[in-house]
């Protein structure tokens, strides 16, 4: 791909925004006609080296097509299918098509290829072609056509979705009603949304992008005036890497962090926290822990410096040790199995004028300290909550409607980047732009996961302090990644936190 293309496959639109670009190309002379034929001839191919490679080719392929342009593109691709030589049949459930797709209906009639019901097509067919909606469905779908729907998510056949499935929301990835679930869904131009969200993550099966050459300079006069959203693509996550090291670096031009975590309840988060560190490649890494875990750190960490702190009752740290030098720190990383017992030291940490992660409970201290403690910060503020902190912090954002809005408004809130972990973590950052991780691993919902990626945050916030932004994509990138490499390796069921720890290492960052 060139250098173009990468750019452009890291972009992220919503309907609207599709729309208008579309509508610059439309305007600038290309005929909608002549598109469609471009992009269905591009789907037509790749549909055909996926069923090959699944060794599928040549069943019998039935396309549903809906009312829409979508429907337009499931027409022309059912034409060609056809006429190579496939055995094709089409289903229509409702009856009024938009102009073009009508035309191609029409052809396609004329040419032979049978009208058939949804069930004769579910009969007949291993393979559904679904161009019933794409980015123009606003409204819920009910009666006739959500029964449909389930029929088919009933049935066994492989479904490849065009640009989206069926009755997902372009932007929100909500469920209008019902969905159809896809096994592939080919997006079209440009990634939507909704290619992101946890609440698409069920119905999109394997996604891809199908680059149909919309010139850059569109995309950039309709996004030019908008919040951009981005896709962490390998290239992004990497480019910030302090990669390759300095030949005169020493220990300490490569950052050094504070890690703040452990108590006596959850000692393990401190050694996990401080392995994700170590597997960022932070030069130097110091470690503030309650005093009686100090044996249990320095066993695990023999390379890090362990800071004890005086403890509470319950042992968790109560204060931090007045004789500590923050001057020396790039990064300091907050959160990890501190309870809440642990309150004096987040309004300490807030007040130094270092970049700073806040996660688990150092995010539910913030948000019951307020979220004013953020207001006189001078440096940059992370913020990494799974859903229920989130909704801690945020009590007005919901995120389970919209979880880019959702980032989005919080970081303009706060002034803080707001990574919000899930299926497919989102970052926002107080510019309005938001970054999202494309590809992960449910492999990774287990306790201890999330200790990883704030150590592993932290290390790369250190090596990169001007670059907070940065780092918290490479992170999140590199820590799914790594979630991917550990399944695949050890099965789903394989990956605790501890070994994702030692998969980190075996990414390539070239
Ligand atoms: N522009 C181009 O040329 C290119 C577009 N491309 C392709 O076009 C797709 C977008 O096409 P699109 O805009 O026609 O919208 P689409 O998603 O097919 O459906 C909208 C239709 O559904 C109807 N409808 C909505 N809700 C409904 C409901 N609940 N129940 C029943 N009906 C409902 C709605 O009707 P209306 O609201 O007008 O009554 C309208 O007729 C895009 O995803 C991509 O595949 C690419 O090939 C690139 C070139
Ligand atoms: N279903 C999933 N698919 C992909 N990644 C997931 C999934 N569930 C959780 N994760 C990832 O696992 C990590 C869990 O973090 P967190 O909830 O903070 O766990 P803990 O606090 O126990 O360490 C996050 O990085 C999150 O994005
Ligand atoms: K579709």
């Amino acid at each position: 791909m060139t250098h173009c293309r990468n750019q452009i496959a890291q972009i992220v639109v919503t309907a609207a925004e599709m729309r208008a670009i579309e509508n610059r190309l439309f305007a600038a002379g290309m005929p909608v006609a002549a598109l469609m034929e471009k992009v269905a001839g591009l789907l037509a191919r790749r549909m055909i080296d996926q069923w090959e490679a699944l060794g599928l080719a040549p069943a019998k392929i039935g396309v549903l097509v809906g009312p829409g342009h979508n429907g337009g593109d499931a027409l022309v691709i059912a034409r060609e299918l056809y006429l190579q030589g496939y055995s094709v049949v089409v289903t229509q459930p409702l009856a009024k098509l938009k102009e073009l797709t009508e035309a191609h209906a029409q052809y396609g009639k004329s040419l032979g290829i049978p009208w058939v019901s949804l069930e004769e097509l579910l009969d007949s067919c291993k393979i559904l072609i679904d161009g019933l909606f794409g980015f123009g469905l606003e409204r819920s779908i009910s009666g006739e056509l959500a029964e449909q729907i389930d029929r088919i998510n009933q049935s066994q056949i492989l479904i490849c979705s065009i640009d989206l499935p069926s009755g997902i929301h372009t932007d929100t990835g909500q469920v209008l009603g019902c969905a159809i679930r896809a096994d592939y869904t080919f997006c079209l131009g440009l990634w939507k949304a909704a290619c992101f969200q946890d609440s698409a993550v069920e119905y999109l099966g394997t996604v891809e992008w199908i680059d149909f050459g919309i010139p850059f300079a569109d995309i950039d006069a309709i996004l030019g005036q908008s919040s951009r959203c981005y896709r962490i693509t390998k290239e992004r996550a990497i480019a910030g890497l302090p990669l390759p090291r300095p030949l005169l670096s020493h220990k300490y031009k490569a950052g050094h962090l504070l890690l703040v975590c452990g108590s006596e309840e959850y000692a393990g988060s401190a050694i996990l926290a401080g392995l994700g560190a170590r597997a960022s490649g932070v030069g130097m890494l110091s470690i503030a822990v309650p005093h009686r875990l100090k044996p249990l750190l320095v066993a695990q960490l023999p390379e890090a410096l362990i800071i004890p702190c005086p403890e509470t009752e319950t042992g968790a740290i109560a204060e931090l040790p007045d004789t500590l030098n923050y001057q020396k720190y790039q990064a300091i990383a907050c959160g990890p199995g501190i309870t809440r017992s642990a309150e004096p030291i987040i309004p300490t940490l807030l007040n130094l004028p270092i970049p700073a992660i806040l996660d688990a409970d150092g995010l539910n201290i913030l948000a019951s300290l307020g979220m004013s403690q953020l207001n006189q910060r001078s440096a940059p503020t992370i913020l990494t909550p799974h859903t229920g902190e989130f909704k801690r912090l945020f009590p007005n954002i919901d995120p389970n409607i919209d979880r880019i809005k959702a980032v989005r408004e919080a970081s303009q809130q706060t002034g803080a980047i707001v990574l919000l972990k899930g299926a497919r973590t989102a970052i926002g950052s107080p510019t309005g732009t938001v970054y999202l991780n494309p590809e992960s691993t449910p492999a990774l919902a287990r306790g201890g996961s999330g200790d990883v990626l704030t150590g592993l945050l932290g290390g790369l916030v250190a090596q990169l302090p001007q670059a907070p932004e940065m780092a918290t994509q490479t992170a999140t990138w590199w820590h799914a990644q790594a979630g991917i490499l550990a399944a695949q390796q050890r099965t789903a069921l394989g990956v605790d936190a501890f070994h994702l720890t030692e998969y980190l290492s075996q990414i390539p960052l070239r």
